[in-house]
C-alpha cells in the first residue's frame, strides 16, 4: 500500500526572483518503507521534505497521505495531521535544553492528550529505554553529548506513534559510530514497527542501504 502519493509537484519560490525548484516531481512511498532523499545541493531535497511535512502549503500539484489531499487543507487541520501521524528529526536536534530529558519526550505527546500524563512517562521512558538513552532521563537535556542529544530527539519524535518519521539530515550532526545507531535505529522501526522513514542525506552509504532513494537533479526525479 502506498502511504504517500505524490503527483505533478512544481514548486516556485518568488523571492528575490520567481524561480522554479520543483518540477513535475511525482513519486509513491510504500508504508514501512525506509526512503532517502538525495540529490547535490541546491537539488531542491529540503524543500520537497518539508512540502510532503504539510509545513509548506503553497505548491502545485497532489500529495495524498494516508489517503488524505493534503492540497487545499486548512493550517488548522494540517497542523493536527501533522500532530497525530508526522514526527520530526532534524540535524540538529532542537530540544529544549533548561528541561529533563523525559520531559521533552512527553512534551508533544502532553500536547495531544490522548493518554493520561502517568501513561505518557511510561511511554516516554520505554522509548528512551528502546534508544538506549533512559539512564539519562531526568538529566537536563544541554547535559548530554551531540549523539545522546540526537536520540532523545528521535524519542521525542516516536511518542505519538506517528505513521512517519521525517529527517532533515538526522546524521549530520553525529560521528560514524552514532550515524550508525540512528541508521540501525530506523531500519527496526521500519522492518519491525512499520514506520514509514523519509529521510534527506548527503550519506551515500546510509541512503545506499535505505529500502528506495529518491535522487534529484535540478529539483527533477533522476531516473
Ligand atoms: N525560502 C526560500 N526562498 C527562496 N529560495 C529558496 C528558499 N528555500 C530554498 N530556496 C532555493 O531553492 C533551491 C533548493 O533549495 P533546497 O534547500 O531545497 O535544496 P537542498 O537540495 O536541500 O540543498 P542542501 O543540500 O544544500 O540543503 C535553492 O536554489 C535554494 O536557494
Amino acid at each position: 500500500m502506498n502511504l504517500i502519493e505524490v503527483r505533478n509537484i512544481n514548486k516556485y519560490f518568488d523571492q528575490p526572483t520567481r524561480m522554479q525548484v520543483l518540477t513535475d516531481v511525482s513519486l509513491d512511498i510504500e508504508k514501512g518503507h525506509f526512503v532517502s532523499i538525495t540529490g547535490k545541493s541546491g537539488s531542491g531535497k529540503s524543500t520537497l521534505l518539508y512540502l510532503l511535512s504539510t509545513m509548506d502549503t503553497a505548491f502545485e500539484g497532489s500529495i495524498r497521505i494516508n489517503g488524505e489531499e493534503m492540497q487545499g487543507k486548512r493550517n488548522r487541520w494540517l497542523a493536527d495531521f501533522r500532530n497525530h501521524h508526522i514526527g520530526f528529526v532534524f540535524q540538529f536536534h532542537y530540544l529544549l535544553p533548561e528541561f529533563s530529558v523525559l520531559r521533552n519526550v512527553m512534551l508533544p505527546a502532553l500536547k495531544l492528550a490522548r493518554y493520561s500524563p502517568a501513561e505518557i512517562e511510561q511511554r516516554a521512558m520505554d522509548i528512551l529505554k528502546l534508544l538506549g538513552v533512559d539512564g539519562q532521563a531526568t538529566k537536563r537535556a544541554s547535559l548530554l553529548s551531540g549523539g545522546q542529544q540526537q536520540r532523545v530527539a528521535i524519542a521525542r519524535a516516536l511518542i505519538n506513534e506517528p505513521l512517519i518519521i521525517m529527517g532533515d539530515e538526522p546524521t549530520g550532526n553525529l560521528d560514524s559510530q552514532n550515524a550508525a545507531i540512528v541508521f540501525d535505529l530506523f531500519r527496526q522501526l521500519s522492518s519491525e514497527r512499520g514506520q514509514t522513514i523519509l529521510t534527506v542525506t548527503h550519506d551515500d552509504d546510509f541512503a545506499r542501504r535505505s529500502d528506495k532513494v529518491i535522487h534529484l537533479v535540478d529539483g527533477r526525479i533522476a531516473g
